[in-house]
């Protein structure tokens, strides 16, 4: 069932020195009880969608769908019911706490403004958020302010502050990526099950793909480029069949720790790529005509249309079936 409907949303920064916009015509689905996991490289415009889903910014252009009514025009109590139910955790914690609130003080105003639970209730209910997310529930941690704790357990209490307003939906962007890999995995096995006890949904923000298909399993894979949707579907499928060569090529790139590896794994095409990094988008052509290394001459000539090539799996190439398959030992590898 679809939480949110994203309807040919389009963005661009008044201040952007860029003449492509942050968002293109940007349509999808955001599903309940699910993870929509979006990727893409650095300025692809993941922050950007998942600042206007989140209610933050308004775009230019098309509509995000709550209950079948555009975010925007809802009336002043449904709408602050959507910013409830749509939290945001970001990738620096550290920014998005207030350096001048305890541990207690950055869960408590939420709790009172929006009812969560009885008053006389509250401080219990913060120590029940505290054990959720895997956080010390004892006096002297509660007056800790954010400095003095660790980066895993900033991103643990940015977390604890999101679930705590109960939301539908969490707008997760890049939480792990500025944590060390070990911690990263810890914070990446508590969403999952806040995920399942709590029936929340998220959409999952990464650049890196190897982070998406450990989060996404079982829901939504959407990859972007340059402000556009390229492909979208089950994430498994996505991860087993991409359809589009820029999965494929963020795919064949997930670094895995075994060097010997890594050393097959970058190909003659992902170097080609590499090599091709600052080549602009094409205007008129297929958005990633200029990097792609399957490129026909037709592909320089009309931008494809994102196409279902199975249910539910769209992709926005006009030669799909040239995409090739993932290598055996790396399809094992990536879909874990
Ligand atoms: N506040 C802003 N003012 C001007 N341009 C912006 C602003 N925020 C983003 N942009 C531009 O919009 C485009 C999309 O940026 P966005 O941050 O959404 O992408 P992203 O995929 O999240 O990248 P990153 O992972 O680096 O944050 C980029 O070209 C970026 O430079």
């Amino acid at each position: 069932m679809s939480l949110l409907e994203v309807s040919k949303l389009t963005h661009r920064y008044p201040s952007s020195s860029s003449e492509l916009p942050a968002l293109n015509e940007v349509s999808l689905a955001v599903d309940a009880d699910t993870v929509t996991a979006i990727v893409g490289e650095s300025g692809c415009g993941k922050t950007t969608l998942g600042r206007v889903l989140s209610g933050l910014v308004k775009p230019l252009a098309g509509q995000v769908l709550y209950d079948g009514r555009d975010i925007h025009q809802l009336p002043r109590t449904d709408w602050d019911a959507y910013r409830r139910n749509v939290q945001i955790a970001q990738q620096d914690p550290y920014s998005s706490l207030n350096p001048g609130l305890s541990v207690r003080e950055t869960l408590r105003p939420g709790l009172l403004r929006h009812r969560i639970v009885p008053r006389h209730q509250v401080p219990s209910e913060i120590l029940r958020l505290l054990e959720l997310v895997g956080l010390d529930a004892d006096p002297r941690f509660l007056r800790r302010f954010p400095h003095q704790l660790s980066g895993g357990q900033r991103q643990r209490l940015a977390i604890a502050r999101a679930v705590s307003l109960r939301p539908q939906l969490i707008v997760a962007d890049e939480p792990t990526s500025m944590l060390d890999v070990s911690i990263r995995v810890s914070v990446l096995d508590l969403m999952k099950r806040l995920r399942t006890e709590q029936g929340l949904a998220y959409v999952f923000i990464s650049h890196d793909f190897g982070v998406v298909r450990y989060i996404a399993t079982g829901g939504r894979i959407v990859v972007m480029f340059f402000g556009e949707v390229v492909e979208e579907g089950p994430a498994e499928e996505v991860i087993r069949r991409p359809q589009h060569p820029y999965s494929y090529l963020l795919l064949e790139s997930i670094p895995v720790p075994d060097p010997r590896t890594a050393r097959q794994r970058r190909s003659a095409s992902v170097r080609a790529v590499e090599e091709r990094v600052e080549q602009p988008p094409s205007a008129t052509g297929c958005i990633f005509s200029n990097r792609c290394p399957f490129v026909e001459d037709a592909c320089r000539v009309a931008r494809p249309e994102l196409t279902e090539v199975s249910p539910g799996h769209r992709a926005a190439c006009l030669f799909p079936e040239r995409v090739p398959q993932l290598p055996q030992g790396l399809q094992a590898d990536v879909t874990g």
